[in-house]
């Protein structure tokens, strides 16, 4: 169990309650983009203001940021529009220049989270520093990876800490640009359950259609807040055009938010119990089931030693995954669904196998 030493997120004078909203450009391009952009979401009531000064690029040549000539006009905003003030930080560098220019909190980006090196040097260099810091996920899917981010900038003194879920990187082309991966931050709630989880539907998404249901899935699952890039002039923008939102359509996109109850608290739960008990009941049956199969499997195992003949067996596994599969569809259920249970059945069953080979073996060998 991670250790983090936490206190809640603090904006003096800002309600937090759920979901948390941070809003701003992609980039900070021009004084003038940054304080209209910044203008438009104060009116509509956004408090935390995000723009990236220094941005790390898959390719050189693309736009990487203002740097910290872009500082002074965040400053500026925080000055006229009361907003709170946010960038991304990956160096000691960018951690001082922020702070220099009163900056009140920071991110460490997915491709920071990724290396504990610059995890660390960030983390060094927020020493004696008491603001929110919001860490991303890694690129990869490496929740174990995250955590260490998140203790590397705890370990530093900072105590308020919140995660950003910004989706994971996939060779394969998917309706998203980043995959969401849900259960990796459920899983993460589930580990430090006191550590707000902050999503990110522009880099999920990666396109401002997407941007809406993102957000409600993120509801849904109880999250915290949302992280989402917002330009007076998408279409115009430096950098991560088609995942900005204009202030206005994000007014929409919030406005349009359901907030479901976190709990089950007072409503009447006659319904739900019963649903949860025939639940509870199928859950056991599988569990009966399971068992069954793998003492077959174990007599299958047995069966090989004694006969010399591989665990493995291809074919057989091709058929079980095509049959099945077949057979989950036909019955509604989705086809990846089923190939991951069964995927993972095969491999107990693989492993079931082994153990009883190399025990029979020692056994011979008078182990
Ligand atoms: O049919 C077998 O040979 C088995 O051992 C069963 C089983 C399975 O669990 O489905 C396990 C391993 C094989 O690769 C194929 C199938």
């Amino acid at each position: 169990m991670s250790q983090l030493k936490l206190e809640p997120i603090k904006f003096p004078g800002v309600d937090l309650k759920r979901p948390m909203i941070i809003a701003g450009p992609c980039s900070a391009e021009t004084e003038e983009q940054t304080l209209s952009t910044a203008r438009l979401l104060a009116a509509m009531g956004v408090k935390v203001f995000r723009a990236g000064i220094w941005k790390p690029r898959t390719r050189p040549g693309a736009f990487e940021g203002v740097g910290s000539i872009g500082l002074p006009w965040l400053k500026k905003v925080k000055e006229e529009t009361g907003m709170f003030i946010g960038v991304e930080v990956a160096t000691a560098h960018h951690v001082y220049e922020a702070i220099k220019h009163g900056v009140d909190m920071m991110w460490v980006g997915a491709r920071t989270s990724a290396n504990p090196f610059a995890v660390q040097e960030v983390a060094d260099a927020l020493k004696g520093v008491n603001i929110p810091v919001f860490v991303k996920n890694p690129v990869n899917p490496d929740l174990e990876l995250w955590i260490g981010a998140l203790e590397r900038i705890n370990g530093a003194g900072i105590t308020q800490l919140a995660a950003i879920h910004r989706g994971f990187s996939t060779y394969d082309k998917t309706e998203f640009r980043n995959h969401p991966q849900w259960q990796i931050p459920i899983e993460l709630h589930r580990r430090i359950p006191e550590l707000p989880i902050i999503t990110d539907p522009s880099h999920i998404g990666g396109k401002r259609e997407l941007i809406a249901d993102i957000s409600q899935e993120a509801m849904d699952l109880n999250f915290d807040g949302l992280i989402i890039e917002s330009h007076y002039n998408p279409e115009k923008a430096w950098s991560d055009a088609s995942q900005q939102l204009t202030p206005e359509d994000l007014k929409k996109v919030l406005d349009a938010l359901v907030l479901r109850r976190p709990s089950i608290g007072d409503t009447p739960r006659n319904a739900l119990d019963e649903l949860r008990k025939k639940i509870d009941q199928l859950d056991n049956s599988l569990l009966d089931v399971l068992k069954e199969r793998m003492k077959i499997s174990e007599a299958i195992g047995k069966y090989k030693h004694e006969n010399n003949i591989t665990i493995l067996q291809s074919r057989r596994y091709d058929e079980i995954m095509k049959d099945r599969t077949d057979r989950a569809v036909s019955r509604g259920l989705d086809a990846d669904f089923a190939i991951k249970i069964f995927e993972s059945i095969h491999e107990e069953s693989i492993s079931c196998q082994s153990a009883i080979m190399n025990k029979e073996l020692k056994s011979k060998e008078g182990k």
